[in-house]
């Protein structure tokens, strides 16, 4: 056991413990390896554990990087990386914090979808919280065991539609623990005191389900109204145990995502991340780029290629962007266009989910369109039919975006907006090479994944990297921050406007439409500043004083990586 001392203003300041010396250099979130100087050694009695020098940070960091250089794939540095955090967490955060660019595809997308699908093959040791179905009359116990610290966020996936890799069952574990290095890197939040959780209900993978090696629950996914029951039970044992946490959902199928949020945010302060989070990010970009090229959301038309739980969540978002800028409901709905599997979502269409309904186009409005089967309306006639000014790919269909459909894009409009955003890298809607190529240099675009500048005709294009974790780090720390019971849509907002604020295309749009990665710690501050004074604006601080400076308190909700004094 540890315990935190803290000061008057609730920072810590350093940690006292009662564990034998091998303990505590085995408890990544107190061991400082080689770091421990010589007052601690003596007190903690670590003499002997560790070789005679005492290093600082600094040095461990400049080792850490040249073994990181040193691995020869990204999955290997995956790898290192996690058995680093799984040993000294802070000096994880620490390198993390000074490497950002090259860290966060290693942590995060694209590689932690190679983990993810190797999750079961590469096993080393347990991390997180399995909660299997088969088990659940122990969910309370398991959870209650970790109620001996102070948890502020749990993200948990139950694994069926992670990234655009599918159903990777147990293995949606790395989701939610590289979400959570996410949180810790852009926004510091502190790693302990965060929980991930997959929920073990099986898999529909057939190749997990016919693996010997895989080490989840071997049998079909349980569905209907013993999942919706499954659920109920999380959220209660949640609820008890951990009052005021911030629920983050992950890459949860899309016949769940929407129905568990709508069900469950009336009454806890939850998000969904790729319904909410990546909507705040398309949004802003929208946002940003209208106001850079100077034209008006109603000379707009959206459209969305992959109508589920992120594209959906999306167009929701902009829907109420335009309705923001003085249109009607109506007015701005007829700019929306939703594709998928069946081509263009048409309002005599069977069995369309609420989520695509509202956005179903008239039969009738259709009827001078050229297509080619009424049936199925593609995206490249959408694309020629409608005047699309902004598309955008939320559908795991590698290279949907042709060539023939970026270049209507380019006669459509001078500036259009393109954002392949489907993850990993390999499930992008489109290169971003030829995006600028077949547009002449004009689109302003977004990727999901991280990829590499563009040269083209002499200049360099960067490439934003379009994806939720611009955004997710920010409003978990300015909910915690102000103990917000609620996450709002107002909240959500606020996120959004503070993120287009940072758009470089508000300089030129020539620029790309968002900051580099390695700017998302800054970003993430301010978005959780916006969103603290939003939510004490809406009355949803359950903080006891009164709150009047929001800077102050998320600063206080920070942690660094830094190492602070052990003792007895
Ligand atoms: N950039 C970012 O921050 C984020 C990106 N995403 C990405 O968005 C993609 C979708 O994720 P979710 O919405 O969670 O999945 P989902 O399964 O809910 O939605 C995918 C949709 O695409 C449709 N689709 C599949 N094949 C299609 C085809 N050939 N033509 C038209 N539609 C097709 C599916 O029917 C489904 O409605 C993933 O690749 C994911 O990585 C998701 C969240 C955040
Ligand atoms: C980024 C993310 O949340 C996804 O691709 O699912
Ligand atoms: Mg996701």
């Amino acid at each position: 056991m540890y315990t935190e001392v803290k000061d008057a203003e609730g920072r810590i300041t350093a940690i006292q413990t009662d564990e034998p010396a091998r303990d505590i250099l085995d408890n990544p979130l107190i061991n400082k390896g080689t770091a421990f100087n010589a007052e601690e050694r003596k007190a903690l009695g670590l003499y002997g554990h560790l070789p005679t020098r005492v290093e600082s940070m600094q040095s461990q960091v400049q080792r850490v990087y040249r073994q990181f250089q040193s691995k020869n794939c990204p999955i290997e540095k995956n790898i290192f990386l996690n058995t680093l955090h799984d040993s000294n967490t802070t000096l994880f955060y620490k390198f993390c914090s000074q490497h950002v660019d090259e860290v966060l595809p290693i942590v995060y997308t694209p590689t932690v979808g190679d983990a993810v699908e190797a999750y079961s093959t590469d096993f080393r040791r347990p991390s997180g919280v399995y909660l299997s179905y088969n088990n659940r009359e122990y969910m309370d116990e398991v959870l209650s065991s970790f109620t001996t610290r102070q948890i502020d966020f749990i993200i948990v996936t139950d694994g069926e539609a992670v990234l655009g890799i599918g159903d990777w069952g147990v293995g949606g574990m790395d989701i939610s623990i590289g979400k959570l290095m996410v949180y810790i890197i852009c926004a510091g939040i502190n790693p302990a005191r965060v929980l991930p959780i997959q929920l073990d209900v099986g898999t529909n993978n057939p190749k997990l389900l016919d693996d010997p090696l895989y080490l989840g629950s071997q049998h079909k996914r349980v569905d209907g109204e013993e999942y919706d029951a499954y659920i109920e039970q999380f959220v209660k044992c949640v609820e008890k145990n951990f009052p005021n946490v911030y629920l983050h959902w992950e890459d949860f199928g899309r016949g769940h995502a929407r129905s568990i949020l709508e069900k469950y945010r009336p009454q806890l302060c939850t998000f969904n991340d790729d319904m909410q989070g990546t909507g705040i990010v398309a949004t802003a970009n929208v946002i940003a780029a209208i106001e850079a090229t100077k034209t008006q959301f109603r000379d707009h038309r959206v459209v969305m290629f992959g109508a589920g739980t992120a594209g959906c969540g999306i167009m929701d978002q902009i829907l109420d962007a335009f309705v923001d800028s003085g249109m009607s409901r109506e007015e701005a709905l007829e700019r929306f266009y939703i594709i998928d599997r069946n081509g263009l979502i048409v309002d005599d269409m069977e069995d369309l989910p609420d989520f695509q309904k509202k956005f179903a186009r008239n039969r009738g409005e259709l009827a001078d369109w050229e297509v080619s089967d009424t049936a199925n309306i593609t995206l490249t006639e959408v694309v020629a039919n409608s005047g699309a000014t902004i598309l955008i790919g939320c559908s795991t269909v590698k290279g949907a975006f042709t060539n023939e459909i970026l270049r209507q894009m380019g006669k459509n409009t001078r500036f259009p907006v393109i954002m392949p955003l489907s993850n990993p890298t390999a499930n992008s809607e489109a290169e971003p090479k030829d995006v600028i190529e077949q547009t002449e240099g004009r689109a302003i675009m977004a990727a999901g994944s991280p990829f590499d500048p563009v040269e083209y005709q002499g200049k360099t294009y960067q490439i934003s990297q379009g994806n939720n974790a611009f955004i997710f780090p920010g409003l978990g720390l300015g909910a915690i921050a102000v103990k917000a019971t609620a996450v709002s849509d107002g909240m959500i907002r606020a996120a959004s406007q503070t993120l287009s604020s940072f758009s470089p295309l508000h300089d030129s749009p020539d620029n790309p439409v968002l900051p580099p990665i390695h700017d998302a710690p800054k970003v993430s501050k301010a978005v959780a500043i916006a969103v603290g004074q939003q939510a004490v604006k809406e009355g949803l601080s359950s903080m006891k004083a009164e709150v009047d400076d929001v800077e102050k308190l998320v600063e206080l909700a920070q942690w660094q990586p830094n190492y602070i004094p052990v003792r007895r």
